[in-house]
């Protein structure tokens, strides 16, 4: 594949694109239905997937490799609640260094393997003062700040094959999607956890100030993190079906008195804490949902 796209260009062909998928499609026996990607410290979800395949983000040709710890570096495929899924796990951010359209290459790939369903779970910084470390927020909305500033995933040479050139994004979070995860998590007895809001997304890789924290939250976000929005807008532009679910791992500091730092350690540790819950209503989901 020597025409491959560079750091310079607006991303892989639509050639190279069904390229990857068909390569990869030959390490395994399913034909996945919904696609996940998992978010710092998810990675977990992976062990709920029976008859599974795992295959090295090493092993497949022009995949970038996970950089950041919590992020293993692997596809997984098998079925989960019945239904054929494929997992990454481990998801690539801009702050690693990888173009935008590479941190959301694999949704295309995913969907052309066949994937009609989306869901993107991350780690978050909890905005919105109601919330709770550990809290789970089903993304209503997303705000793209570094698309909005110039840094958007479809920047670029359109291909109509992969979306159209201007696409609308008003409703980028399937509402069917969220309302039966939001029933989920009540009979599931999440309900006092379960919260639904604004993801923002930064470039990072550093965490906000409290002044960049007091913006955010004049911008109507809920929750804060370093992903997710690019593969969704992605998503939304291939025409997939998307969810997406944050895990409130710390709070942001909104005021001076109380200063504190957030580290990655910090954001891994409530993931072991509180990653099980997060499991269980995404894999209920998966199993209720039709595709
Ligand atoms: O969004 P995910 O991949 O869950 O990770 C979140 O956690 C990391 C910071 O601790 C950042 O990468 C942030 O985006
Ligand atoms: N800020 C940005 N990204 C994050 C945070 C945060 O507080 N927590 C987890 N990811």
């Amino acid at each position: 594949m020597a025409s491959m796209a560079d750091m310079s260009s607006s991303g892989y062909s639509y050639e190279e694109i069904q390229s990857i998928a068909t390569n990869i499609l030959t390490h395994t026996k399913h034909q996945p239905k919904v696609g996940i990607i998992c978010g710092s410290g998810l990675g977990g979800l992976a062990d709920m997937v029976e008859q599974h395949d795992t295959i090295n983000y090493s092993q497949i040709p022009e995949f970038p490799a996970s950089t950041v710890p919590g992020h293993e570096g692997k596809l997984v495929f098998g079925l989960l609640q019945g239904k054929a899924v494929v997992l990454m796990r481990g998801r690539f951010h801009y702050y690693e260094g990888y173009p935008m359209w590479k941190v959301a290459m694999p949704v295309r790939v995913m969907k052309a393997m066949g994937v009609t369903t989306l869901i993107v779970t991350n780690a978050a910084g909890g905005i919105n003062p109601d919330f709770n470390t550990g809290d789970i927020m089903i993304i209503k909305d997303h705000i793209d700040l570094p698309g909005l500033t110039g840094e958007c995933v479809l920047i670029g040479k359109n291909d109509r094959r992969f979306g159209p050139r201007f696409p609308a994004t008003v409703d980028t979070y399937d509402e069917e999607l969220r309302n039966l995860a939001k029933q989920i998590s009540v009979e599931l007895g999440y309900g006092n956890i379960m919260r639904e809001g604004v993801y923002i997304m930064i470039g990072g890789p550093t965490f906000e100030t409290v002044a960049e924290s007091r913006l955010l939250r004049t911008f109507g976000a809920d929750a804060v993190g370093m992903s997710t929005v690019p593969e969704a807008v992605v998503a939304k532009h291939g025409g997939l079906r998307t969810f997406g679910v944050s895990l409130i791992t710390d709070m942001v500091t909104l005021d001076y008195d109380k200063v504190r730092n957030t580290t990655h350690e910090e954001v891994l540790e409530v993931g072991r804490r509180r990653a099980g819950d997060l499991q269980k209503i995404v894999s209920n989901l998966v199993g209720q949902m039709t595709v």
